[in-house]
């Protein structure tokens, strides 16, 4: 970790469609990140602000990636606004091969760069602003339901790593309208450890795309997002299953711009823009 003399904390502020990330650098795996820090950088009134924490560490000084240093010298240590870990954050770790590369972590190669998750290996490629990260495809998992102001959505449970419960707003509800201020309500028996849940709508088709998806989401440990990357690998999952569909490519649009998903037999790429915005110095965490 990166202290200044006068315990300072150096940190970069990035996002990807929206989703916001404070990004600390600490090769040795040094800083004590506990939750209440991690809620307080991101606190959007008396902290740096954001979606979540990506601890940038190497992945043989990290007890959750050390048997992974074999495969990719850093491991994203993620962590959601309100301190709590997560497995995989799809936006998180697009905008993390953003800071490896722009802070001489790592090399822009002709092939994927390796970054260790909890989730395990993903792999990168930067296309100008956009970065595009392989992961595991979606597993669905069955049918469940969210709860919300009184309205019961039936939807699909989606493992990328994380889980998921995808529910199409069905005709009749507005997507827009829907109230995300508060958490959904989901069976705790199907995800007992919580569940990030994403509304939906088909959009208007667009070209070089299978399909067009509209998509909100309110995620475990985060609220309401403008983005999140593994929901909107979930949302491609489950619209290429609806069309009777293994692999295609699917146009998630969020809030926080669009992401593109695009799922083969065996992998699954997340792609869109990822960009750092800011440095700074962490002085009263
Ligand atoms: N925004 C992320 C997902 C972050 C983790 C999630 N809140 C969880 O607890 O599983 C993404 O882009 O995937």
């Amino acid at each position: 970790m990166r202290l200044r003399d006068d315990g300072g904390v150096e940190f970069t502020k990035g996002h990807g469609t929206g989703n916001d990330f404070v990004i600390l650098p600490d090769p040795d795996g040094a800083l004590d990140l506990t939750p209440d820090l991690v809620a307080a950088i991101c606190d959007r009134r008396r902290g740096i602000g954001g979606d979540g924490v990506l601890r940038v560490v190497r992945a043989a000084k990290h007890p959750e990636g050390v048997a992974l240093a074999g495969e990719a010298e850093w491991f994203m240590d993620y962590r959601n606004s309100d301190g709590s870990l997560a497995e995989m954050c799809g936006n998180g770790a697009r905008v993390f091969v953003r800071y490896l590369l722009e802070a001489g972590l790592a090399t822009p190669t002709s092939g994927a760069l390796p970054v260790a998750t909890r989730a395990g290996i993903v792999r990168a490629r930067v296309e100008g602003d956009a970065v595009a990260v392989e992961m595991r495809r979606p597993r669905l998992y069955g049918a469940s339901a969210a709860a919300l102001g009184g309205l019961t959505l039936p939807g699909t449970a989606v493992d990328v790593g994380n889980p998921h419960l995808v529910c199409p707003v069905s005709a009749g509800l507005d997507l827009a309208g829907l109230d995300l201020t508060r958490a959904p309500g989901y069976d705790p028996a199907v995800f007992p450890a919580g569940v990030n849940v994403e509304f939906t709508a088909v959009a208007e088709p667009v070209d070089g795309v299978d399909a067009h998806v509209l998509m909100r989401v309110y995620e475990r440990g985060s609220a309401e997002t403008l983005s999140c990357g593994t929901g909107a690998c979930a949302v491609a999952a489950v619209a290429l299953h609806e069309a009777a569909r293994e692999v295609g490519t699917v146009a998630v649009d969020v809030p926080g711009g669009r992401l593109t998903v695009t799922l083969a037999e065996d992998s699954c790429w997340l792609s869109g823009p990822a960009l750092l915005i800011a440095t700074g110095t962490l002085t009263r965490p």
